[in-house]
């Protein structure tokens, strides 16, 4: 098993400054399924992450209890609200997103389930998924034929366990993981300390990071970061190396301020700008 270590002048050379003449039409746009009832913090969190890491649009959809706290909380992100109350029911919409997330917070209602299997039945667009809809994925395997190809999957170990079974090995979690990343051609963000990408046999291990990262939402944020590089048009397996490196270096350029206890996942979102400019300083 061949491994590739993410050093900083490997990441440097799959970063792309923007373009002066950039603007916001041309930054891309993300789309944000997430939160349900107690969960909308994963919404905010994502989609805020998602604007922080150089998107020109991100639109979030969630239920309607939702409306109110997205926009106040992150008042550039623009809010699409499902018919229903506390969770979401039918992912329809009328914008034309680069990349789209679904997932964090979002709960695992029967009609939720539903909503995801009529979207994967429908999209094109290059997609994200977290969280719950892995969980949702993991109960109805037979959907996993509906993702399009390089759709990125970033479980949590627990999470990873539900998608392809429990093992007895490290080299067994990483056979069992290149096998379903083959089998439906999807790249797996295996989340962890490290995280490692894992796109077909090929193996990225990440090289940043530490336990600031144990705490509530930091997956979220994960999501939309690696949502917004997406929909900037990097290419799928980029934004999850990229992403993942950007996220574990805003907790390694926090820690002499922060400490690890006091580190937040909006914290995340607050240094990014630093781990963004540690790469452009390299340009
Ligand atoms: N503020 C919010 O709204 C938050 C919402 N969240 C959402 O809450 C829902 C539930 O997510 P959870 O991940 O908490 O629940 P899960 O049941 O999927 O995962 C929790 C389980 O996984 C284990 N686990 C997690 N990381 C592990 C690791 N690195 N090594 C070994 N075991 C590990 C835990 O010990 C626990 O048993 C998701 O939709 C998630 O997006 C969470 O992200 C927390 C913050
Ligand atoms: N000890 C650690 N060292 C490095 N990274 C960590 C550590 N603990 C957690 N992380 C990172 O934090 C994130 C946690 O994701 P996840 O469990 O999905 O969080 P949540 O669902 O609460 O948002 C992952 O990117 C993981 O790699
Ligand atoms: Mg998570």
């Amino acid at each position: 098993m061949d491994t590739l270590y993410s050093t900083k002048s490997e990441i440097v050379k799959r970063y792309n400054p923007i373009d002066p003449k950039a603007h916001k039409g041309t930054q891309g746009h993300a789309l944000i399924v997430a939160g349900s009832y107690g969960k909308m913090g994963a919404a905010a969190l994502s989609s805020k992450a998602c604007l922080k890491s150089g998107c020109g649009l991100v639109t979030a959809f969630v239920p309607k209890c939702g409306y109110e706290i997205l926009q106040i909380s992150n008042p550039e992100v623009m809010t699409i609200t499902d018919e229903q109350e506390k969770f979401i029911s039918n992912i329809t919409f009328d914008i034309k997103p680069q990349a789209i997330a679904i997932g964090p917070g979002l709960g695992q209602e029967m009609i939720t389930q539903n909503a995801l299997h009529q979207f994967l039945k429908n999209n094109t667009v290059p997609l994200i998924l977290d969280a719950d809809a892995l969980n949702i994925l993991s109960s109805k395997k037979e959907w996993l034929s509906l993702l399009q190809s390089k759709t990125i999957l970033t479980p949590h170990p627990k999470e990873l366990e539900r998608l392809i079974g429990k093992w007895n090995s490290d080299e067994e979690k990483f056979d069992k993981t290149i096998a379903f990343s083959k089998q439906h051609d999807v790249i797996i963000v295996m989340k962890g300390a490290p995280t490692f990408i894992i796109d077909g046999a090929v193996i990225y291990e990440n090289s940043t990071g530490n336990s600031a990262l144990a705490t509530a939402g930091s997956g979220d944020v994960l999501t939309g970061i690696i949502t917004s590089l997406v929909a900037q048009a990097y290419q799928p397996i980029n934004a999850s190396i990229l992403g993942v490196y950007l996220h574990g270096l805003t907790a390694d350029v926090a820690l002499p301020e922060t400490g690890h206890h006091a580190f937040i996942a909006s914290d995340i979102i607050n240094y990014l700008g630093k781990a963004f400019l540690t790469l452009e300083n390299e340009k």
